[in-house]
């Protein structure tokens, strides 16, 4: 079955390069949805919740506005993802500033995280009433992260990169934060940003095949 537009909502380079290196071309449409008028302390709704306003915001935005890069918002799949850390019983987002990431680290280090992310798939051709209320799916993945007894220089030392800054967790995996994670237990691309072998499950939920992503 042909694949439909697949947009990734989102402004997360580490989301755009894990499905680019899939082979996933995505037509990138970050969401104005405000995250902060949502308060929950359950990890796992948190993330669902406002990966599927992310979806829904852009969904919405796309039935009603042209987009030069899609021909048909009837006919999209619509991706939106929202990330946190989930460490001694608090939920946390990307750090707000050097001194946040700084005093986060001296927490979580030597300790055992979770890396909880929500995934929101729409697929717009399934739109009921005008709106972006179509056929879609919510699901969270959630890998367990083992954080290494990194020093008080290293913590400064990889805080002045600015990598963490940039990242819910206050690391990247797959960057200078990998030297100091000691292990994953469960999906690494879930820690990154966006489950590869979930978002597969979900389009074949949803009656797509990721090989039709590879036909020319
Ligand atoms: N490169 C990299 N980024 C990570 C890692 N862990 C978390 N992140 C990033 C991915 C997301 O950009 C960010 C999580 O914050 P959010 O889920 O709120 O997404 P963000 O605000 O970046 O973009 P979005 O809301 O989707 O437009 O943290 C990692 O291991 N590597």
């Amino acid at each position: 079955m042909k694949i439909p537009t697949f947009v990734l909502a989102s402004a997360s380079p580490a989301r755009r390069r894990l499905l680019e290196n899939a082979g996933i071309q995505a037509v990138i449409c970050p969401s104005d949805f405000d995250e902060a008028q949502i308060q929950m302390r359950d990890a796992n709704n948190l993330v669902q919740v406002l990966a599927e306003g992310k979806a829904e915001a852009v969904a919405k935005f796309l039935l009603a506005n042209s987009h030069p890069q899609i021909p048909n918002p009837k006919s999209c799949l619509v991706l939106g993802c929202d990330s946190i850390l989930l460490i001694d019983g608090e939920i946390h987002g990307k750090p707000k500033d050097a001194e946040e990431a700084i005093s986060r680290w001296q927490k979580m280090r030597g300790k055992v995280g979770e890396l909880y992310t929500g995934h929101a798939l729409i697929d717009t051709r399934f739109d009921d009433f005008g709106e972006a209320r179509s056929r879609s799916l919510i699901r969270c993945q959630v890998t367990k992260v083992h954080f290494a007894e990194v020093t008080s220089r290293q913590i400064a030392a990889y805080v002045a990169t600015g990598e963490p800054l940039a990242c819910a967790g206050c690391f990247a995996l797959e960057g200078k934060g990998g030297l100091f994670v000691e292990k994953i237990e469960g999906c690494h691309t879930n820690v990154i940003g966006l489950s590869l072998p979930l978002l597969r499950q979900m389009l074949t939920e949803m009656g797509y095949d990721v090989a039709d992503f590879w036909q020319s």
